[in-house]
């Protein structure tokens, strides 16, 4: 019991003062649960055992306050037979348990007051300053009284996952979104906290003077949201619709974005919950549900090693699918070499997996241990040489090769940004999932996803529809124009409007461009020593000269020899109807039939030269008066045919 109960107290310690995580949450409720039984068969508890013990001492440095009331744990059960017995012949709320950290929220004369963090449950961390910045919370609200309530800060996955592939130290990481809620929840500075994204749901209403909630708590919920509180979901239940409701709540998850460890159950009548107290740890009107994870046998067949921006080779186990809580799983993160030690990761080796909160497959353990072999010493991604390095507490691997595709992730972003390429829905997570996998190694290669078509639909989050969009939106931004493209390029210093200068004085002749000296560019107005420098250098490499000409072969570029040179469209009157799809929308279109000295109008009249419509038998009535006066109607093809010609 003794060992049990410093192995916990140390996990507690990590947990709760340092947002760290030396053992999963699944290990310590195994090990938690086998001290309790210890404790009820022995009769015998010791005082400082975590069963008695709420959370933590907290040891930051942030201002320490004291609760008005203690801010308890939850009662737990795996038993959907127990809170049946539970709920009795009572009505109760079931919501999602949040899984991220529980704060106090304070507001007297309908602004917030302050802010605590639940801390050990007694003493709490005073973060007001950093609530400010929560995503979603009213700074003043109607109510004047004082209002105290209670809700979980929570990160979603996505940002989870956003803010961890831009941390460089495999041991840095976050392991999951309620650590890194807690670390950016309790920081000093809170434009830290404010870039994290984080919002605040309540989930329960400690007082406010004077509103009669008719002893409900469902109308205290629905009072917080008419305040302006984002609420925790939650429905009502008996004991006859309880099942059917932990049902309906379980297969909400693979939607959710947001972390929950299981389900909270709460007395609706106030009155009657407050009347069974509480014990030393626990209220006695709520009861938690944990998921009984489920957990399968299978056999690690592969170690998939997944190169990052930072450079770290994430190694993730390739195992025979399984089915988890409703879904097929056959990969699961180990994060480093580290940890694949201690599991001693062979391949060929039995291992349990599981999904930690019903969304996350994690090993649960290697049952034959064969041993970790066969790191690669090469990167998949570029083929440089890899490395093996120590920080702090974890092994991991990393790419040396400062080129690596993975590492320029970032190059990739701009290159599909608004200003540049403008390819909609390539968000940087996708590029770098893209990118890790081979999809996409050089800037041409976003044109050429249709080679990886069925790798693509069967990616996690892709299906054949957003396959779909992404490839046509990357075919609409083949059409752009040559500054976008060397903006596109990533040249330090050169915006949009410098790449515009340029190209006009070489009068958007690419081989003058490539072929520029340092003087040349210099003499340009507006163009200084700096941005010249760069661009000589940019591409007095052959890498860079290729990559950029296999770019341009994949592009239409209507404005490069014409723009202000060559008005081919003078005198030239367009209409513009229907949908387009070379463009982004027919705003763009009418850009170009302008820059090339035409004019666009609203309707047809005798003055018209040409009907631009996609749809030329449609028997809309701007094709019926084009017919009508013998103007002729022609596509976006035939019209982007007459800009190349000139
Ligand atoms: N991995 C580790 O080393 C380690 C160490 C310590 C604790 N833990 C984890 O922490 C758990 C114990 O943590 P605990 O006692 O701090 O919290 P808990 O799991 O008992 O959760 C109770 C708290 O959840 C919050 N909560 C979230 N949503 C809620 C809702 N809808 N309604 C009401 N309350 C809601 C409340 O603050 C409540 O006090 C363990 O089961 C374990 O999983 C892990
Ligand atoms: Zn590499």
């Amino acid at each position: 019991m003794l060992e049990l109960v410093k192995l916990l107290n140390d996990a507690g310690r990590a947990y709760y003062q340092e947002s760290r995580e030396i053992m999963s949450n699944r290990e310590y409720d195994k090990l938690y649960d086998e001290l309790d039984e210890l404790e009820k068969e022995l009769g015998i508890t010791f005082a400082n055992s975590p069963t008695v013990n709420v959370g933590y001492e907290v040891l930051s440095e942030l201002p320490k306050e004291r609760h008005e009331s203690p801010m308890l744990s939850l009662d737990k059960t795996k038993e959907i037979d127990e809170l049946k017995r539970f709920l009795g012949e009572q009505k109760a709320l079931m919501s999602w348990k949040l899984d991220g950290l529980t704060i106090v929220l304070t507001y007297r004369e309908g602004q917030l007051f302050k802010a605590v963090t639940r801390g050990n449950g007694e003493v709490g961390e005073v973060i007001t300053n950093n609530a400010r910045v929560f995503k979603n919370i009213p700074l003043k609200i109607a109510y004047q009284g004082e209002l105290i309530l209670r809700g979980e800060a929570v990160i979603s996955y996505r940002e989870f996952e956003r803010i961890n592939s831009e941390i460089e130290d495999a041991d840095a990481k976050y392991k999951n979104p309620r650590n890194l809620c807690s670390g950016s929840v309790r920081q000093l500075n809170n434009e830290i906290t404010a870039k994290r994204n984080v919002r605040f749901y309540a989930f329960s209403l400690v007082q406010a003077e004077g509103v009669d909630f008719r002893n409900s708590r469902c109308c205290q919920m629905n009072w917080l949201m008419e305040q302006g509180f984002e609420v925790v979901e939650f429905h009502e239940v008996t004991a006859q619709t309880v099942e059917a409701e932990v049902i309906k709540f379980s297969e909400k998850i693979p939607q959710n974005d947001f972390p929950s460890d299981g389900l909270v159950l709460i007395y609706d009548d106030i009155a009657y919950g407050q009347s069974l107290g509480r014990t030393s740890k626990f209220p006695r009107d709520s009861y938690a549900f944990k998921w009984a994870d489920e957990v399968r046998k299978t056999t690690l067949m592969e170690i998939e090693w997944s190169p990052s921006r930072t450079g770290l080779i994430n190694p993730v186990a390739i195992f025979e699918p399984v089915e988890l809580e409703g879904t097929t799983v056959s990969r699961a993160s180990v994060h480093n070499i580290s940890i694949m030690e201690e599991l001693e990761l062979g391949i060929g080796d039995k291992i349990e997996v599981y999904k930690a909160n019903m969304i996350i497959p994690q090993i649960a353990q290697n049952l034959t241990r064969s041993g970790v072999k066969d790191i690669p010493k090469q990167c998949p991604v570029c083929q440089g040489d890899t490395e093996i390095k120590q920080v702090a507490n974890a092994k991991a691997l990393y790419c040396t090769n400062p080129e690596c595709q993975a590492k320029h992730v970032k190059s990739f972003a701009l290159l599909v940004s608004r200003d540049a390429l403008n390819v909609e829905g390539l968000s940087e997570a996708t590029l770098e999932k893209f990118i890790s996998k081979g999809y996409i190694r050089e800037f041409a290669d976003i044109f050429h996803l249709d080679r990886y078509q069925e790798e693509i639909q069967s990616l996690e989050g892709f299906g054949e529809k957003s396959y779909r969009n992404l490839t046509a939106n990357a075919e609409k931004a083949r059409t752009t124009t040559l500054p976008r493209v060397i903006y596109a390029l990533g040249i330090a210093n050169i915006g949009l409007a410098n790449a515009k200068v340029i190209c006009k004085e070489f009068q958007y002749d690419v081989e003058a461009m490539l072929h520029a000296t340092e003087e040349e560019l210099n003499e340009i107005p507006g163009v200084g020593g700096v941005i010249a420098k760069a661009f000589v250098d940019y591409f007095s490499s052959r890498q860079h000269v290729k990559q950029f000409l296999d770019l341009l072969n994949e592009l239409v570029l209507p404005k490069e020899t014409v723009e202000e040179t060559k008005q081919i469209f003078a005198g030239i009157n367009f209409v513009i109807t229907g949908s387009v799809t070379h463009f982004s929308n027919r705003g763009e279109v009418k850009e170009l039939i302008e820059s090339l000295g035409g004019k666009v109008t609203g309707s047809v009249t005798s003055k018209t030269n040409y009907l631009i419509n996609n749809d030329v038998t449609s028997a809309s009535s701007k094709n019926k008066k084009a017919n009508e006066l013998g103007i002729p109607i022609i596509s976006e093809e035939s019209f982007l045919e007459m800009v190349r010609e000139g």
